[in-house]
């Protein structure tokens, strides 16, 4: 297992956290055990099984002793058992036919109890999740949440599958075979215990350094991964910077630090297993010559001894595997709680059953902010807006500008019902928002994003994001709508071109026309132009301008403006300064006002 640390280089087998096992713990992660319960039944068989394979594992020194003992003339007391050592080893081979075709069924049981129960305890993890609501992201890393589908889930996984059935087979093995010592010579046995202690407290003190040196190992290594990511991520400026000598020489010397650790870590590994070789095989050797001793003697019989040596390597090995099993126990709790943690949390109104989702009262596109303050949960002590009120009627287009910061985004996250606004009220045709369906308003408020971002996956599944019931052509034409059609034909293979990470890169004014597109199949009330910060070039800034154009027509539209020229058609434009409206009206009416902050804005932008 040290092994395996010291060589990983993966961030997936990073060491999970431990968490204490005590009755807190445990009683926490029984909210757990309810997945289980769909699959009791055949989990309750595989138990069965596990006994009877466990239990037929200590009949097996017994046979042996008992046919080495006909061998020798000597029947056994038992007289149950055939006692000509063919019939005994036909028995005993019979035995290992029923303990194979029983582990067979314990393991095939298991694995499908566990994967069956992961698979619901993921995809429940998974939807908790996302409809987990924005301020609960704002605090996680995505990677973070990540390792709690993955790497958590898999550890429990591990436990169920293995570890659980391993512990239970050990302690029956533990428990029979010290038992079946005693009965078999209760000297040795005696003589076993008095170097037991000191074995278990030697491997105790090795195995917490040499674990203690693995992580150390470990945190090195994935400190120099981060060296290759972080070079990977910024390449264009490692290049830019001609850094690749200083890049490779910095990879360098962190991987001569992991390679340092792993050899101290190595003296120790090596140093314990020269430890473990001498006294496991020492306390071999010292039970057979002390046996020997006790044979010579005629206190005990050569299969006595044999079946004595047998049994104390079963109580050996149980005994050697509960560390590692007890880590896995600790790992699988600490796993348990932090993904309980998740799904504790309060979710958005959202059902799983997309039928229950379906708009259920039609919103006609009129909105007003009265009096809205706000601050995120995450920030509290900063009311980034403050006494926000608009009313925008249905079918009007609302600017809103304001320099970086003011909080115009902001605006756009509370329609969308991302945030709730601490004080004041929002209002869908008059009615507070609140008293609306969450799935209502999301339905029917679209957004376009600064910054578009695309799925993995075909241009047609991308744009049909908008409604996933779209057929082709509403998918084409309003493709076509958003001037998107041409260049989509362009490609090779059109529609079914693959964008994303490991697709095509689309440039800015080609994403935002496919979110445009997206926006038009959706067919929302109200819309929310998130305009993009850089400027688009002259010709694809037109063709994104005529899409908008069509996009916003009957439709209430927010226009989050930074280039003020592309809204002086606007009905209204609200200025807003530090999370306060400062002017609003239309442009002829702003430009009018010369010591306004509008006016202001508007000569920078001309000088520029
Ligand atoms: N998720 C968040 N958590 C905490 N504070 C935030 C969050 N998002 C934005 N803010 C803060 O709220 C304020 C308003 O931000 P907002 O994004 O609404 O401004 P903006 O006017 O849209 O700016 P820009 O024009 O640069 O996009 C800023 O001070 C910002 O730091």
């Amino acid at each position: 297992m040290a092994r395996n640390r010291f060589n990983s280089s993966s961030s997936q087998e990073a060491e999970l956290p431990k968490a204490k096992i005590n009755k807190e713990s445990l009683n926490k992660i029984s909210g757990l055990l309810k997945f289980l319960k769909p699959y009791r039944t055949k989990f309750l068989v595989g138990m069965i099984f596990l006994f009877l394979s466990s239990l037929t594992a200590l009949a097996f020194p017994a046979l042996i002793k008992v046919m080495v003992g006909n061998a020798q003339g000597n029947p056994s007391d038992y007289s149950f058992l055939p006692q000509t050592v063919n019939e005994i080893g036909f028995l005993a081979f019979g035995i290992l036919f029923i303990q194979s075709f029983v582990s067979f069924f314990r393991i095939r049981l298991f694995v499908e109890v566990a994967e069956k129960a992961l698979a619901d305890i993921r995809k429940e993890t998974y939807f908790k999740m996302i409809t987990l609501p924005m301020n609960f992201f704002a605090n996680r890393r995505v990677g973070e949440l990540n390792s709690r589908i993955s790497a958590d889930l898999s550890q429990i996984q591990d436990t169920i599958t293995t570890t659980l059935a391993e512990i239970i087979r050990q302690v029956i093995l533990l428990i029979g075979g010290i038992t079946l010592l005693i009965i078999t010579s209760g000297k040795l046995t005696l003589f076993n215990l008095s170097i037991l202690p000191l074995i278990v407290l030697a491997g105790v003190i090795f195995g917490k350094k040499i674990r203690k040196i693995s992580r150390d190992a470990q945190d090195k290594l994935a400190e120099s991964n981060t060296v290759v990511e972080e070079t990977l991520q910024g390449i264009g400026n490692v290049k830019a910077f001609v850094n690749e000598a200083y890049e490779a020489n910095r990879y360098d010397k962190s991987l001569r630090e992991v390679v340092k650790i792993a050899i101290r870590g190595a003296n120790y590994r090596g140093g314990f297993a020269a430890f473990i070789i001498f006294c496991l095989f020492g306390a071999i050797l010292g039970v057979i010559w002390y046996g020997s001793v006790l044979v010579e003697s005629g206190a005990l019989q050569v299969e006595d001894l044999l079946a004595y040596v047998l049994y104390s390597i079963f109580v050996g090995a149980a005994m050697g595997s509960f560390p590692d099993l007890y880590a896995n126990i600790q790992k699988a709790i600490g796993a348990s709680e932090r993904v309980l943690e998740i799904l504790d949390e309060e979710n958005e109104a959202i059902s799983i059953h997309e039928s229950e989702n379906q708009i259920k009262e039609k919103i006609q596109g009129s909105l007003s902010f009265k009096d809205i303050e706000f601050a995120y949960p995450s920030r509290k002590e900063i009311t980034v807006l403050n006494g926000i009120s608009f009313d925008a009627q249905a079918g009007e287009k609302i600017a809103i500008v304001g320099p970086s910061g003011a909080g115009k985004s902001t605006i756009a996250g509370l329609i969308l019902k991302f945030y709730e606004a601490q004080k004041g009220e929002i209002l869908f045709d008059g009615k507070a928002a609140n008293n609306y369906a969450l799935t209502d308003i999301r339905q029917q408020v679209a957004i376009v994003p600064q910054d578009v971002i695309l799925f993995g996956g075909t241009i047609l599944e991308n744009i049909a994001y908008g409604k996933l019931n779209a057929t082709k052509d509403e998918i084409i034409k309003a493709a076509q709508q958003a001037n998107a059609h041409r260049f989509i034909i362009g490609f090779p293979e059109g529609y079914d071109t693959v964008v994303g990470e490991r697709g095509v890169k689309l440039s800015g004014g080609q994403r935002q026309r496919i979110a445009i597109a997206r926006a038009l199949l959706k067919d929302p009330a109200i819309l929310i132009l998130d305009e993009a910060t850089s400027s688009l070039d002259s010709e694809s800034e037109r063709l994104v301008q005529e899409a908008l154009e069509i996009l916003m027509k009957g439709r209430t539209s927010i226009i989050i403006a930074h280039r003020l020229s592309t809204i002086r058609e606007a009905n209204k434009i609200i200025v807003l300064d530090q999370g306060k409206v400062v002017e609003s009206g239309s442009h002829e009416e702003l430009i009018k006002n010369e010591e306004g902050l509008y006016k202001h804005l508007s000569a920078l932008q001309f000088e520029v």
